[in-house]
């Protein structure tokens, strides 16, 4: 018998129909529209896995100034955004919305009335930690977390930093990585070369390792249009070009040779880092060449572990070590990071955790 076709009368006037979205659990996935870059990217990329692969379903949220709204206003955005949501729900909600923490709980506060709903919270990046202006609201940042019925962290030192800070939810999911499902040539191997790519707009967001290199050895490319910049002069930096599509960028890297450079100067950032899952990461390795990191992020063990590139404590080191590494040895290298990147240009970072975090939160 086909139930979807027929309406079954059980109590009252309500139909059999009407009271489905009650009985099958369902599992939405909060996705933010109007922003770009990299955050911008990484949640649309995860509810679109979330819903290709495990008929998630979207919650859109808009990146809009919430203090243009009224309460009322704000009420009625909210109702539209939850309204496929129903009683014994799971909702993930990728943070932070961008929209600001204000915004976060009120959004949360709106799925209260939900009988046996849970509260997955998928912490892309924790603000307090990126800008040392915000580090004071860190308190209310956690105090917001300890509503999650489980919370996904990008690494293990997120999740023990923030449980020194008072982070009490039980049920953790860790991250590790950024996906970047690209489609690259994987018949063409990348070739040895010293030259370290480095992926990021440096003409909007000036970065003082770029404008101050000063390596003859090792030439350094940038991901910008070839123009007049007065701190490239001279200098052995390569022009790239700026993609706008993912596939194309890791294309280009690949095409490039060479490293991958994740590096910063800003000690909040290298503070950072220690806990983050950065998107450049992902995008390097999806691409397929090795990746030069500092020994201090939260994955360097695995690049070591892996064979993925070098872990180094300054520029100057990941300049000596590109200068000593042979052709096998950069060869081997670029093998295995074509074998990881699978997991990174299929998705399976982020496939693991979308089901990891329901299974632990049903399971265990
Ligand atoms: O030509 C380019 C260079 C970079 N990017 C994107 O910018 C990201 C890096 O940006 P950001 O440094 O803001 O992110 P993070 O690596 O810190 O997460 C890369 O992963 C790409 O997705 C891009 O779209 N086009």
């Amino acid at each position: 018998m086909n139930q979807g076709s027929v309406i079954y009368t059980i109590s009252g006037n309500r139909s059999w129909k009407e009271v489905e979205g009650n009985i099958i659990m369902k599992v939405h996935i909060t996705n933010l529209y109007g922003m770009g870059g990299a955050a911008g990217n990484a949640q649309q990329m995860t509810a679109g896995i979330a819903q290709k692969e495990f008929n998630y379903h979207e919650l859109g949220i808009y990146k809009y100034p919430m203090n243009s709204d009224t309460p009322d206003m704000l009420r009625t955005r909210l109702d539209g955004i939850v309204a496929s949501v129903s009683h014994g729900d799971i909702v993930i909600f990728q943070l932070p919305t961008w929209n600001g923490i204000r915004f976060d709980e009120v959004f949360e506060e709106h799925f209260r009335g939900y009988r046996g709903l849970k509260k997955i919270f998928f912490i892309h990046d924790v603000p307090p930690l990126m800008e040392k202006k915000l580090f004071g609201e860190l308190e209310r940042y956690i105090a917001f977390y300890n509503r999650a019925d489980l919370i996904i962290l990008p690494s293990r030192n997120m999740a023990e930093y923030l449980q020194a800070k008072g982070l009490t939810v039980k049920k953790i999911v860790i991250q590790r990585m950024w996906d970047a499902p690209v489609d690259i040539d994987l018949t063409k191997m990348p070739k040895f070369r010293k030259r370290m790519n480095f992926a990021a707009n440096v003409v909007m967001y000036p970065r003082p390792f770029v404008q101050n290199w000063n390596s003859d050895r090792v030439e350094l490319a940038v991901t910008a249009e070839p123009g007049n910049y007065a701190w490239a002069d001279h200098k052995n930096i390569h022009f790239l070009g700026w993609f706008e599509n993912e596939s194309a960028l890791a294309y280009a890297l690949r095409k490039s040779g060479g490293f991958g450079l994740l590096w910063h100067d800003d000690p909040v950032w290298i503070e950072y880092m220690k806990r983050n899952a950065c998107c450049k990461l992902g995008t390097y390795l999806a691409s397929g060449i090795p990746v030069i990191v500092h020994s201090s992020i939260a994955e360097a063990d695995t690049i070591r572990r892996k064979n993925l590139g070098l872990a180094v404590d300054s520029l100057d080191e990941a300049v000596n070590q590109v200068e000593q590494m042979t052709e096998d040895q950069y060869n081997r290298m670029a093998q295995d990071v074509d074998s990881f990147g699978n997991l990174i240009r299929q998705g399976f970072f982020a496939k693991k955790l979308l089901t990891d975090a329901v299974f632990q939160l049903l399971y265990d």
